[in-house]
C-alpha cells in the first residue's frame, strides 16, 4: 500500500495540531482510508526556530517550491496564512495536480471561486472546512446536510478571539487589552489581530457561509462590517441590565433571492441560545424553510479543534483519491447575485443617548421616531452618573435599517441631544 504523502505549509498553532493528529491517530486514519498518511515535508519561515513537538530537521524546509513541485507529494495542507503569495502557491500546487486542504478564510473569501475553478480544471480537490468556525463541521453541513433545503438565515458567532474577549469583559470585568493578549498567547488570534477585533475575520467567514448557504456568490465587499473596538464596559453593563449579552454576530439573510450580510456587535437576548456561547466557542445558527431552526456549536479556534477539521478534510481527499473522484464544486456561484435594500432589512435596535436634562426632551426624541415610522419597545430616562446630562435608553421594535439611519441622521442636528452614545442591533 503506497502511503499518501502530504506537504504541510506551516507549523504554527494549526500545523502543530495537524502533525499531532496525523501522527497520534495514524493507525485509525490509515484503517479509515486504506493507506498510511505521511507528512513528508513541512514548510516554515524559519527552520532554526524551536518547535513544541519533535520534528526531524530534514523534514523542514524554508522553500515552498521544494514541496509544491515535488512529484512524490499528493496533497498540500496549507496552514501558514497570508493571501497573495499563498494564493500563488495553492494555484501552482493545483497545476501540479496536487489536492489542497486549507484553513485560510482570508484566501477563500477573496479568491475561493478562482481556486475552485483551477481545482476543477485539474481534477483536484480543494477543501477548507477549518476556515470557518474552527472545529465545527459547518461547511460540510451547509453543502451536504442542507442540500435539500432553502436556507433563509444564518447567524454566527464565528470569531473565537472576539467572543473570548467579550466573555471575559462581561463575566470578569477584565480589560480589553489584557484579554486580547491572552487570546494571542492561546493561539486564537490572527498573526495581526486587527482582523479579529475589527470584524474582518468574521466578515470573511460570513461571506463563505453566505455563499454556501444561499448558493449565490457573497463577496467580502457585500458584507457590512463593524468590530468590537468601540464597545465600552459601560455598554456591556447596559446590555446585561436589560437582559442581553454583547456578541460579535454575523447575520446573513435571504429573502426573495436577494441577500444581506453583516457583522456587528449585537445585544443578544439572554433567552436566545447564542447568548450562552462563551469564551473561544463559536456557534452557527441556521434557519431553513423546511428544517426550521438548527444550531451548531464547538470550539472556534485553537490548535486541536482547528486541526481536527483540517485532518478530516485530508481524510476526505484521500477517500476521493481512492474512488478516483473529486468534489470541490461548492464555491462556484449558482444564482445571480442580488443584494437586499436597506428598506427591507429589519432589526430591533438599542440606542443610548446623552441629552439635556430638561422638560420636553423625551417628547422631541419620540417624535423623530414616529416621523420615520420606528416603533419603540421601551424608553428609560435616568440621570447620568458622571455629568449633568440625562441618559435615554431606547429599545426599538423591528424597524428597517433605512428608517433607523434616518432617525440617527436627524438626531445629529437635534439640539437637545448632546451625544449619540451607542447604537447596537438587538436579537431575540
Ligand atoms: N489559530 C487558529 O485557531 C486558526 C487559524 N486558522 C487559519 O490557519 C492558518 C494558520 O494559522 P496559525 O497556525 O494560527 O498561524 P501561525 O502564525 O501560528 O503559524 C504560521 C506558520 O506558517 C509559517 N509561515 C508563515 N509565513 C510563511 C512563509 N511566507 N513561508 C514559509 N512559512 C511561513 C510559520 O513559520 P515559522 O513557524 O517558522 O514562523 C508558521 O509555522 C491561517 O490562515 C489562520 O487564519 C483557521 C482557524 C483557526
Ligand atoms: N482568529 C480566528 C481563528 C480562527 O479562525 C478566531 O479567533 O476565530
Amino acid at each position: 500500500m503506497r502511503p499518501v504523502k502530504v506537504g504541510l505549509l506551516g507549523l504554527g498553532t494549526v500545523g502543530t495540531g495537524v502533525v499531532r493528529i496525523v501522527e497520534g491517530n495514524q493507525a485509525d486514519l490509515s484503517s479509515q482510508v486504506g493507506s498510511p498518511i505521511v507528512i513528508e515535508k513541512i514548510v516554515v519561515k524559519n527552520t532554526d526556530k524551536v518547535r513544541s513537538i519533535p520534528i526531524s530537521p530534514e523534514k523542514l524546509t524554508e522553500d515552498p517550491w521544494e514541496v509544491i513541485k515535488n512529484p512524490e507529494i499528493d496533497v498540500i495542507v496549507e496552514v501558514m496564512g497570508g493571501i497573495d503569495q499563498t494564493k500563488a502557491y495553492i494555484l501552482a500546487a493545483l497545476e501540479h495536480g496536487k489536492h489542497v486542504v486549507t484553513a485560510n478564510k482570508d484566501l477563500m473569501a477573496l479568491y475561493g471561486s478562482e481556486i475552485i475553478a483551477k481545482a476543477q480544471e485539474h481534477q483536484c480537490d480543494v477543501f477548507y472546512e477549518a476556515s470557518v468556525a474552527g472545529g465545527i463541521p459547518i461547511i460540510r453541513t451547509l453543502i451536504e446536510g442542507f442540500s435539500s433545503d432553502r436556507i433563509t438565515r444564518i447567524m454566527g458567532i464565528v470569531n473565537g478571539t472576539t467572543n473570548y474577549i467579550l466573555t471575559k469583559m462581561s463575566q470578569e470585568g477584565a480589560s480589553y487589552e489584557s484579554v486580547l493578549k491572552e487570546a494571542q498567547q492561546l493561539g486564537y488570534a490572527e498573526s495581526d489581530p486587527t482582523s479579529d477585533v475589527e470584524g474582518l475575520d468574521a466578515a470573511r467567514k460570513m461571506a463563505i457561509l453566505g455563499t454556501l448557504g444561499f448558493r449565490s456568490h457573497v463577496e467580502l465587499k457585500d458584507v457590512s462590517v463593524e468590530g468590537i473596538t468601540g464597545i465600552s464596559s459601560e455598554d456591556i453593563a447596559f446590555a446585561k441590565r436589560l437582559g442581553y449579552e454583547m456578541k460579535l454576530l454575523g447575520i446573513a439573510e435571504m429573502q426573495d433571492d436577494a441577500f444581506t450580510v453583516s457583522v456587528q456587535p449585537t445585544m443578544v437576548s439572554q433567552n436566545h441560545p447564542l447568548a450562552a456561547v462563551n469564551g473561544v466557542f463559536n456557534a452557527v445558527y441556521v434557519h431553513g424553510e423546511a428544517v426550521g431552526e438548527t444550531m451548531f456549536y464547538g470550539a472556534g479556534a485553537g490548535e486541536m479543534p482547528t486541526a481536527t477539521s483540517v485532518v478530516a478534510d485530508l481524510v476526505a481527499v484521500v477517500r476521493n483519491m481512492k474512488l478516483g473522484v473529486n468534489g470541490s464544486k461548492a464555491m462556484l456561484p449558482y444564482k445571480p447575485k442580488r443584494l437586499m435594500s436597506d428598506e427591507l432589512v429589519f432589526c430591533k435596535n438599542f440606542i443610548l443617548l446623552h441629552v439635556d436634562d430638561k422638560a420636553g426632551v423625551l417628547a422631541k426624541i419620540t417624535q423623530v421616531f414616529a416621523e420615520f415610522d420606528v416603533s419603540l419597545a421601551s424608553v428609560v430616562q435616568q440621570p447620568n452618573e458622571h455629568n449633568p446630562d440625562a441618559e435615554i435608553i431606547i429599545v426599538t421594535h423591528a424597524a428597517s435599517k433605512a428608517s433607523v439611519q434616518q432617525v440617527l441622521e436627524h438626531f445629529e442636528s437635534l439640539e437637545v441631544i448632546r451625544k449619540i452614545k451607542s447604537v447596537y442591533r438587538v436579537v431575540g
